[in-house]
């Protein structure tokens, strides 16, 4: 069953045309790559799809509503690119704000909290302020914050940035963890060992997927060994 439908939609801003007639199954309980270089237009359809933004054309059904909606909204775990925290305030306190306009109850908050905290490994850091984080630690906390109102659909804008491999590995963990609980998972990702833990892909060209499929499918269509060569070969360098 189909949890995220896109069908036929492009974007554009102003006459930039950035999206272009896609269309996309997204599986229930599967973790879903996008891959693709620099401004392909990765971005801005996980931000359509939260529904920050509308297409220009076509439609995009998630859990069977329609967005933009706010029905959906709650039932999404989002991460952007860059990190919505609030400096002053310490990683404790981002998280208690952020799961009170979530609405968790205070109880289940608080267990929800810890857990996130040590998914992510921040549970010795959460007295600190966010202008003491590194860039690591702000995106692992951006991570856990997505985490807090148990949502069945994550959407990730390269969570793994600036995090070391030790870390990622251990993070990826916890997306295997969340999948087998059933909660579907789209990420972005430029890792190409990340690409390759994903049981679906899509790749992104030019604001339009030019394919997907498993990344074996992938390597065997581009008649490679790694997804970092399918990568590359659809660049047009190897
Ligand atoms: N708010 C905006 N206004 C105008 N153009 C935009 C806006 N946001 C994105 N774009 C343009 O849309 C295109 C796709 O950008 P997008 O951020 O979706 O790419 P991306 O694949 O996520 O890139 P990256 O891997 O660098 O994050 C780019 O050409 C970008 O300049």
């Amino acid at each position: 069953m189909s949890i995220i439908q896109i069908d036929n939609v492009s974007h554009q801003f102003g006459k930039e045309k950035v999206l272009k007639d896609v269309d996309l199954k997204i599986e229930k309980g599967k973790i879903y790559g996008l891959l693709g270089p620099s401004g392909a237009g990765k971005t801005t359809l996980i931000n359509m799809i939260v529904g920050m933004l509308r297409p220009t054309k076509g439609t995009i059904i998630v859990d069977n509503t329609k967005v933009p909606s706010f029905k959906v909204l709650h039932k999404i775990g989002f991460m952007a690119q860059s990190d919505a925290l609030y400096q002053e305030l310490t990683a404790w306190e981002n998280m208690e704000f952020i799961g009170s306009i979530y609405q968790v109850k205070k109880k289940i908050l608080q267990k929800k909290m810890k857990e996130a905290a040590r998914a992510v490994n921040l549970e010795n850091h959460l007295k600190k302020p966010i202008s003491q984080f590194s860039g690591g630690m702000k995106r692992r906390l951006s991570l856990a914050i997505s985490l807090l109102h148990e949502p069945r659909i994550l959407l990730l804008d390269e969570p793994t940035v600036g995090i070391d491999p030790l870390l990622r590995k251990s993070i990826w963990d916890e997306f295997r963890k969340l999948q087998q609980n059933g909660v579907t998972i789209v990420v972005t990702t430029h890792v190409m060992d990340e690409a390759d833990k994903c049981d679906q892909l899509a790749l992104l060209r030019d604001g339009r997927i030019v394919a997907s499929g498993t990344p074996l499918e992938l390597k065997k269509q581009y008649q490679v060994e790694t997804i970092e060569d399918v990568f590359l070969k659809d660049g047009g360098v190897l």
